[in-house]
C-alpha cells in the first residue's frame, strides 16, 4: 500500500499538534513536512515532540520545499497564512485541505481559482457529526418553515480569533437555503440596547467564548409554545483531525476541483 504523503501547516497550533499525533498514528499516511511561520520558536524542532516522539521532521518555515515532498497539505492556520500557502501548493502541484475559518469573500474567491487547477476540501468543520447536523438542519429547516425564529448559538474557547465561528455561518448558510432567504440579507449578529421587535424572516446569532470549550453549536427553532434546539458538542479535536484525514484520503488521485465535507462523506 502506497502512503500519502501528508504535510502540516501551523504545526504548533492546537489543531497542527492533533493533525501530527493523528497522521503519525495512521498506518495510510506519512508525514513529511510541518510548517509554522518563520518566527515561530518551534522552527527546526521535531514535529514528532508534539505526539511524544521523535519523527524526523523539522518544523520549517520554507513552505515551498516541503511541499515538494507532499500528495496533500492540511492547513489549519490563519486565512492570511492560508491564502499564502494554496498559492505555494498550487505551484507545486499539491491537494489541499483547509479547516481554517474567518475568509472575507475575496479570500474564499483566491480558494476557488486555486481549486480550478488543484483539488481543494474546504469545510469550517470536518467533524463527521456536525455534517450530519447540517443535513438534520436543511431537513429540519424546511418543515418548519413558517412560525419559526431561527436562532445560531455557538460557544467556543477564550483564544479563538473569528466570530461567529466559520460552522455557525455555514449552518446559518444552510438554513437559509433550506427557507428561500438569502443570508447575508437575514442575518443579525448580536443585539444590544432598544432593537425593538423580532423581524420573522432574520436568522439571529450569538457567540459565547471562555475556557477551553472546545465548539459547541444550537441551532434553536422557536415557535409558539414549542421550541425545537439541534445541538452538536465537541469534546475533542481528534473528530476534526480524523475527518481531515478522511479529506486527504477522498483528495489522493483526483483532479482539480473544490470540494467539502459533504463531498467526502458522500451526503450530497
Ligand atoms: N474546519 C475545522 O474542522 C476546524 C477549523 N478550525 C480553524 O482552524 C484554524 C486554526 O485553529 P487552531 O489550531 O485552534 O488555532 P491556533 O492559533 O492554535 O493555531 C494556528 C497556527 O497557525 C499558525 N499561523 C498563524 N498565522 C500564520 C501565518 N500567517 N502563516 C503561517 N502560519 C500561521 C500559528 O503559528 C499557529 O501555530 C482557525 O481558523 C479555526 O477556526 C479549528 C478547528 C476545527
Ligand atoms: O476555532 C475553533 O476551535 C473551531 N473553529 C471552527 C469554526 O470556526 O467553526 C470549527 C470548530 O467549531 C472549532
Amino acid at each position: 500500500m502506497s502512503q500519502i504523503r501528508i504535510a502540516i501547516a501551523g504545526a504548533s497550533g492546537r489543531m497542527g499538534r492533533m493533525l501530527i499525533e493523528t497522521t503519525m498514528k495512521a498506518d495510510d499516511m506519512l508525514l513529511v513536512a510541518a510548517f509554522e511561520h518563520p518566527e515561530s520558536p518551534f522552527i527546526g524542532r521535531d514535529a514528532g515532540e508534539f505526539a511524544g516522539v521523535s519523527c524526523g521532521v523539522p518544523i520549517t518555515g520554507d513552505v515551498l520545499e516541503g511541499l515538494s515532498k507532499a500528495d496533500c497539505l492540511i492547513d489549519f492556520t490563519r486565512p492570511e497564512g492560508t491564502l499564502q500557502h494554496i498559492a505555494l501548493a498550487r505551484q507545486a502541484k499539491c491537494a489541499v485541505v483547509i479547516g481554517t475559518t474567518g475568509f472575507s469573500a475575496e479570500g474564499k474567491a483566491a480558494i476557488a481559482d486555486a481549486a480550478r487547477e488543484i483539488p481543494v476540501v474546504f469545510a469550517p468543520n470536518m467533524a463527521v457529526g456536525v455534517n450530519a447536523v447540517f443535513k438534520l438542519l436543511d431537513m429540519a429547516a424546511r418543515i418548519l418553515n413558517e412560525g419559526y425564529d431561527v436562532e445560531i448559538i455557538e460557544a467556543h474557547h477564550r483564544l479563538k480569533v473569528d466570530a461567529p465561528s466559520g460552522t455557525a455561518l455555514r449552518m446559518g448558510e444552510v438554513v437559509a437555503e433550506a427557507l428561500g432567504r438569502d443570508l447575508e440579507s437575514c442575518a443579525i449578529y448580536g443585539r444590544e440596547g432598544v432593537t425593538g421587535e423580532r423581524e420573522g424572516q432574520t436568522i439571529g446569532f450569538a457567540t459565547v467564548r471562555g475556557g477551553d470549550i472546545v465548539g459547541d453549536h444550537t441551532v434553536l427553532f422557536a415557535g409558539i409554545g414549542e421550541r425545537i434546539e439541534i445541538t452538536h458538542k465537541s469534546s475533542s479535536r481528534m473528530s476534526y483531525a480524523t475527518g481531515s484525514l478522511r479529506a486527504a484520503r477522498f483528495l489522493a488521485g483526483r483532479d482539480a476541483g473544490l470540494f467539502d465535507m459533504q463531498d467526502v462523506l458522500g451526503l450530497k
